[in-house]
């Protein structure tokens, strides 16, 4: 477990941001950790101020104890991350557990130029768009399958359209949920190195799994999920016929095939696209969520003292 120091600094660094939180009417103040601290300190130093305090590091074990001083741990699991996108991240995060509001305002206090040291401090305004990944807007799905697991797919599933792997973009497609139905369409599209693997080995929540997965979804066929978030298979083709679906022009078979599928049975489909990394949603054949990588997502003008990500080979 990482720590950082809380320093007599630290605590005037966050008294000016509880006043610019307090002046700028902001939603909350999030403080972005490269570590624990002492969250009793923290705490008293922000006494004065009924504004919630949001507490982001990369790991649980990070943020033990923050709960208890009235803190709101925010978990990144974004270790290697550049500041920018653990940033976008935690108001990610925040705005989809409805801690913040999606067009709020927010002061950030974080590490910008020296590691373990708050030396920084920023106005962030959300983006409107962020409103597509709210709990509010899956919950318009109204879908049989969990809302946790569709959120856990969903993350991932901008993660990869947003990353890629190894510096090429990625494609692929979840299908989530009734997993039993879906494997009746499917066929594999090659050897699954999750068939067969123990549960633990499969469940989307694990750190290591969603790795194996951006690893494999560089290989064609989908991954179907099931509702408790575990993979049943992966390079799977999908058989369903599309002859009844409508599908905006310019989208290919994968697309088609996760419409398709979604239509068939009572799975929600999550595609990324290899072409544009936008996440889309399909349920019922239709397409219900858009989601654009995350990057154009957020208006970021505060921050471009860091030079922008290198952008993917075509
Ligand atoms: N029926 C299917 N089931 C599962 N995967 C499929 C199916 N059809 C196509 N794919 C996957 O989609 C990949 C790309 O197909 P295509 O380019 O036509 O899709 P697309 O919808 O245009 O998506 P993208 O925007 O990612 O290019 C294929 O290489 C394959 O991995």
């Amino acid at each position: 477990m990482a720590t950082q120091r809380f320093t007599k600094h630290s605590g005037a660094v966050l008294g000016v941001a509880v006043t610019m939180a307090e002046v700028l009417s902001a939603d909350a103040i999030l403080i972005l950790l490269d570590g624990s601290t002492d969250w009793k300190r923290l705490r008293s130093e922000t006494k004065e101020t009924k504004m919630p305090i949001l507490v982001a590091a990369d790991t649980p074990e990070d943020l033990e104890g923050a709960s208890e001083f009235g803190l709101i741990p925010l978990v990144l699991n974004k270790e290697k991350a550049p500041l920018l996108e653990r940033l976008q991240h935690a108001l990610l995060e925040a705005a989809t557990d409805e801690l913040i509001r999606t067009n709020g305002d927010v002061i950030a206090i974080y590490s910008g130029f020296q590691q373990g040291r708050m030396d920084s401090i920023s106005h962030l305004q959300l983006d409107e768009r962020m409103r597509r990944l709210t709990v509010r807007d899956l919950q318009r799905l109204e879908s049989s399958v969990p809302l946790k697991t569709i959120k856990a797919v969903v993350d991932l599933a901008v993660q990869i359209g947003r990353e890629g792997r190894e510096g090429k973009a990625v494609g692929t497609l979840f299908v989530v949920g009734h997993s039993r139905r879906v494997m009746e369409h499917c066929n594999d599209g090659g050897l699954d190195p999750f068939r067969g693997a123990n549960r633990k080995a499969r469940n989307l929540y694990d750190r290591r799994v969603q790795e194996d997965v951006k690893e494999i979804a560089q290989m064609d066929g989908a991954f179907v999920v099931n509702s408790d978030g575990n993979i049943e298979r992966s390079r799977q083709m999908l058989e369903v016929a599309h002859q009844d679906l409508t599908m905006s022009k310019g989208l290919g078979a994968r697309h088609w095939a996760a419409a398709a599928i979604s239509a068939k049975t009572k799975a929600v489909a999550v595609v990324v696209s290899q072409s544009t990394g936008t996440v889309r949603l399909y349920q019922n054949g239709e397409l219900v969520m858009r989601i654009e990588p995350m990057d154009k997502a957020v208006k970021w003008q505060e921050f471009n003292y860091e030079p922008p990500a290198p952008t993917p080979e075509a």
